[in-house]
């Protein structure tokens, strides 16, 4: 398994913590599913204040703070040194939204904060488009993950444009790559791995589950199913039928 800025994760599922129905069912989604990677917003989750904190803390997780709701570099930059205060931690989520109804990334802003950011000691995991060219950019300026969206934001409508996350796929073999947003089910989970991603980053579809820990524990055997597939080298789908017993008389090909 590839490792994230040296660190190794003890499963591919990063889970969000925003929108649970309790702290209590929160804190079950997380034993429950085994996610290795806790991220949490410093902005919209301020509120919350210092309980919440431990409480994430607490979980036991990798911390990896984000700056959902930053719309400027500067608004950017300033979250994720709060961050780094806050968890005592170089990582950082690097959200920063350019478009209000798809909660697209603005990618040039992108490019300029992870600079800013890799420059001042911070490992940078970059909400991203699926774009090539931006993905090299962002490699440029210092960051060692990509997390290009499945699909916008809460939307839960999987992999929108599996052509070019399967062409970040095969761009970018060494760099650890996590699909970030849009998972609606476990099987576009499932997908994300079968394309051969290095994790799965999601959370309305945990936290506004009917069940969210059942929802979370079934994403996380998803994932596993979808990671396992890609290591056993799959079979290419044929427009043509191709007969299961070719040979009558010889159950074996060898
Ligand atoms: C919590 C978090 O980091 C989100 O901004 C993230 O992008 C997840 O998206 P979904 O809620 O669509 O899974």
């Amino acid at each position: 398994m590839k490792s994230f800025y040296g660190t190794q994760l003890s499963n591919p599922l990063m889970l969000g913590t925003a929108q649970y129905p309790s702290p209590a069912i929160l804190e079950q989604a997380f034993r429950d599913s085994g996610a290795g990677v806790a991220t949490v917003s410093l902005r919209r989750e301020s509120g919350a204040g210092q309980t919440f904190w431990q409480m994430i803390c607490e979980l036991g997780v990798l911390i990896l703070p984000n700056t959902a709701g930053c719309h400027t570099v500067k608004e950017a930059v300033t979250t994720a040194h709060m961050a780094r205060e806050v968890f005592d931690t170089k990582w950082i989520k690097l959200e920063l939204i350019g478009h209000t109804d798809s909660l697209q990334p603005d990618v040039f802003q992108l490019v300029e904060a992870a600079r800013i950011l890799t420059e001042d000691g911070f490992h940078v995991f970059p909400y991203t488009t699926d774009d090539l060219i931006v993905g090299e950019r962002l490699l440029a300026a210092g960051c060692e993950v990509l997390m290009p969206w499945g699909a916008p934001i809460g939307s839960g409508r999987g992999l929108n444009n599996e052509y070019a996350l399967r062409a970040m796929r095969a761009e970018f073999p060494d760099v650890p790559l996590v699909v970030d947003a849009g998972i609606g089910l476990p099987s576009h989970a499932a997908q994300a791995m079968e394309l051969g991603y290095d994790a799965v980053l999601l959370n309305t579809a945990v936290a506004r589950a009917g069940d969210p820990a059942a929802m979370a524990r079934a994403m996380m055997l998803a994932i596993e199913a979808g990671q396992l597939a890609d290591l056993v080298d799959p079979i290419e789908a044929r427009d043509m039928a191709e007969p299961s017993t070719p040979v009558i008389g010889k159950a074996f090909l060898s």
